[in-house]
């Protein structure tokens, strides 16, 4: 059956949910998804179609099931659900990354939750700008408790940069929306509003060289081989030249022989589209997630640089003891996850709270550039975060 090949006619942007396990972040989505549907811009996508892992549905040449799609009356949007669970941020970084705007859902029968706290300040540092929130179980919840919640959110926005005061907040039910009642689903096409209009359409870096951060790798059968991800910067065309890098082995020649979104063939993809890359003659071991995909000559993987780094605090979920020269934690750079030496120079010390600038040996060559951020992780928690300032 041939595809209806994708057509930009609304802007297109990146939002997802965050917010701790189980507010309903992942209800949420299927609600919107609802909802849209019945007006007619968008596919209604179940719940367990959403939470389940990619490798169960991986097929044809798809993008991250995490993803779902839908359109507003002025805007296209790719929507990540992330998971909610610490063991997950790194899933929550490397997607964050790539968001014009997110939606934070907080239960209103359970207020700001250590994670809840987490993903405000990780959306930070990776760059997300604006944040709408969404107080989900509004339905079971009493008006004066919920109050407290948004004065307590409100507060932990501003406490993050975020202006508190001026960030919209809607009281959702993303189960009762889902299950068609009126009053509720009223309130997700007014959340769909506030992020509508409280979301500005970002400015893409669409003349840079292309770059993307792979995402998955998936073998089609007869095909070949196909990553996945949200392109960072440039545009990318059926028939253009491109270079893997990462691999230890150094560089990966290729050409892109087809190019996809949401399923939807299309000729080109610029800066803020999620899509999937069909690439000629790449072996399926020669590439993972972590890797970039480049415009060849445009980027050269590196492992020493300088940075300036967020030590968290204890408060924030981070360490209770500083960290000293020759610390080794897990390093994670856009998708990539390595692991990679620090050294404090001339200072003895590094305290959970401080921010200091250091220097850090990866244990591999990764794509590397001064502005890039990162998250610092250890025994499957974020510890720090930072941003490259220069190579050496
Ligand atoms: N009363 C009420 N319950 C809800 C609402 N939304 C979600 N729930 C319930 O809350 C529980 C968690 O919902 P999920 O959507 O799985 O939450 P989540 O944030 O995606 O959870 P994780 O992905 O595990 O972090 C489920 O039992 C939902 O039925 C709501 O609006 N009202
Ligand atoms: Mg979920």
């Amino acid at each position: 059956m041939p595809k209806t090949a994708y057509v930009r006619t609304k802007p297109h942007l990146n939002i997802g949910t965050m917010g701790h396990v189980d507010h309903g972040k992942t209800t949420l989505t299927a609600a919107i998804t609802k909802v849209l549907s019945e007006r007619g811009t968008g596919t209604f996508v179940p719940f367990d179609r959403i939470d389940r892992a990619p490798e169960e549905a991986a097929r044809g040449i798809t993008i991250n099931i995490a993803h779902v799609e839908y359109e507003t009356d002025t805007r296209h949007y790719a929507h990540v659900d992330m998971p909610g669970h610490a063991d997950y941020i790194k899933n929550m970084v490397t997607g964050a990354a790539q968001l014009d705007g997110a939606i934070l859902v907080v239960s209103a029968l359970d207020g700001i939750m250590p994670q809840t706290a987490e993903h405000v300040l990780l959306a930070r540092q990776v760059g997300v700008d604006h944040i709408v929130v969404a107080l989900n179980k509004a339905d079971a919840g009493d008006d004066e408790l919920t109050d407290l919640v948004e004065l307590e959110v409100r507060e932990l926005l501003s406490a993050n940069g975020y202006g508190g005061e001026s960030v919209p907040v809607v009281r959702v039910s993303g189960l009762r929306a889902l299950e068609g009642d009126p009053r509720w689903t009223e309130a997700v096409v007014a959340l769909l509003d506030a992020v509508d209009t409280y979301v500005p359409i970002p400015v893409r870096y669409t003349d840079a060289p292309f770059l993307l951060p792979v995402e998955n790798v998936l073998t089609i059968t007869g095909r070949g081989t196909v990553v996945t991800g949200a392109v960072e910067r440039g545009t990318v065309r059926v028939g253009d030249r491109i270079e893997v890098l990462g691999a230890d082995s150094g560089p990966q020649p290729s050409t892109v022989t087809s190019l996809e979104t949401f399923g939807k063939p299309m000729e080109s993809a610029e800066a803020g589209d999620n899509v999937a890359l069909l690439l000629r003659g790449m072996p399926r071991d020669a590439i993972r997630r972590g890797h970039v995909v480049a415009a060849p000559d445009s980027v050269v993987p590196s492992r020493r640089f300088t940075a300036q780094v967020y030590v968290l605090s204890a408060a924030e979920g981070g360490r209770t003891t500083p960290i000293t020269t020759g610390y080794r934690p897990q390093f994670y750079i856009r998708t990539a996850d390595v692991v990679g030496d620090i050294d404090l120079g001339d200072l003895a010390v590094a305290r959970p709270g401080d921010t200091v600038a250091l220097t850090v040996e990866l244990g591999r060559d990764v794509p590397l550039e001064a502005g890039l951020g990162f998250a610092i992780r250890e025994g499957g928690r974020t510890v720090g975060a930072g941003t490259v300032t220069e190579l050496i």
